[in-house]
């Protein structure tokens, strides 16, 4: 693809701001600059929708995440590089690139050992205090921009975070070819899980959820087996799954992207003896949870938070080879001016992805 040079002088750097719990509004704010001679300027093309976002326009609030001052939303963009610092080698104006939000301090034991995911210090876009990326112009570390191959557009760059979050799920899961997986939520976190463990060789892989809707379009997307959770004993929806696909031992490995207590009770007891279990799915942070099963059946249990070394890159290469198909998972683009009419459709669950163009993108 043809790059395309910008002056960021002429564009504009209009965010979409969150003042407190329902209440946003749109603001001309100061423009970023490159602050360290690593760092890249990009005009940010298109942002899509986390549950998070909505959470935070919603309640103000995450767990101990609490926004109290105005806070620019949005996390999950792609955008065009329109300038960089002096020691940039990696990157040029005019690169579309898919932006990871979130900085770590790269000095800590976490940082140094690789898992800059639980830095103590993470700098996250959209999680107060920090600003996120529905915004004219983002500044950020070249290294944490992931340059999009030719093929890939940007729209399908702004799904390469969650696509990101699934991925390190599947790791945390340590799928291997033929296994099975059982994947609680058929949200776009649990879709993108479901894809990705495909990816890694699962040959049977069941979605499952509390709406019918969200399960159809899984099975036209890459899952085997969907399975509509019922309101019965976790024990009772497990025996069920276990039928439906044909795994009477139960499945290798069994994700929860719902973080829903019932699902997470329906996974330990789903999960095969010796298998691997793994919570990527936030709720409530105290729920009832079957350890004695866990502990019986000698399961392996794994938290995933966000994504780590390695992680984008894959996402990246997933897309660029045609092995997820994150562009079925958009149900459309809508402008910066309608931001909020977005919001309100990823709320009341009538759509999967709504990509908000940048301020400075036509649609
Ligand atoms: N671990 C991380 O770093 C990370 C990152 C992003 C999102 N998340 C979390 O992952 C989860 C999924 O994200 P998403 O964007 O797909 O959210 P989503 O709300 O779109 O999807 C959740 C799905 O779970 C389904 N569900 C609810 N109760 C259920 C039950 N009892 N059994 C089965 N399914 C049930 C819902 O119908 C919905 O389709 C959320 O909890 C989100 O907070 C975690
Ligand atoms: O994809 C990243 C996630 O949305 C965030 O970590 C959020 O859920 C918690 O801050």
């Amino acid at each position: 693809m043809a790059t395309q040079t910008i002056n960021k002088d002429a564009i504009s750097n209009l965010s979409f701001v969150l003042n407190k719990p329902g209440d946003v509004t749109f603001e001309e704010r100061p423009k970023p600059t490159i602050t360290d001679p690593n760092d890249v300027l990009v005009a940010v093309n298109y942002t899509g929708i986390c549950g998070s976002d909505v959470h935070y326009w919603v309640h103000g609030a995450i767990g101990h995440f609490v926004v109290k001052d105005p806070m620019v939303l949005g996390h999950e963009s792609a955008g065009t590089v329109v300038e960089v610092g002096p020691a940039v080698k990696s990157l040029k104006p005019g690169d579309r690139v898919a932006l990871e939000p979130g900085y770590p301090c790269r000095r800590c034991s976490f940082c140094r050992a690789g898992k800059y995911n639980l830095c103590p210090d993470m700098v996250f876009a959209a999680t107060p205090p920090y600003h996120g990326t529905l915004t004219g112009l983002w500044a950020a570390p070249a290294d944490f921009c992931y340059k999009l191959p030719d093929g890939v557009s940007l729209q399908e760059g702004a799904l390469i975070e969650p696509l990101a979050v699934a991925v390190h799920i599947v790791k945390q899961a340590r799928v291997q070819p033929g296994q099975s997986a059982v994947v609680m939520g058929a949200g776009p976190v649990g879709l993108l899980c479901a894809a990705v463990a495909k990816a890694y060789g699962a040959s049977t892989i069941v979605s499952v959820d509390i709406v019918q809707s969200k399960l159809d379009f899984a099975r036209g997307f890459c899952s085997t087996h969907t399975y509509v959770s019922q309101r019965i004993s976790a024990e009772d929806n497990a025996k069920a799954i276990k039928e439906l696909a044909g795994l009477p031992g139960g499945a290798d490995v069994v994700i929860d992207a719902s973080g829903a207590e019932p699902s997470i009770q329906t996974s330990i007891h789903v999960v095969r003896m010796g298998g691997t279990y793994v919570q990527g799915g936030m709720g409530k942070s105290d729920i009832t949870f079957p350890i004695m099963a866990m502990c019986l059946k000698e399961v392996t249990v794994r938290g995933s938070f966000r994504y780590g070394a390695g992680d984008y890159e894959l996402a990246v290469e997933l897309v660029r080879t045609g092995r997820v198909d994150v562009k079925k998972l958009i149900t459309g683009t809508v402008s910066f001016k309608q931001a909020e009419e977005a919001f309100q459709k990823v709320k009341s669950g009538e759509a999967i992805k709504i990509l908000i163009a940048g301020p400075n993108e036509k649609v």
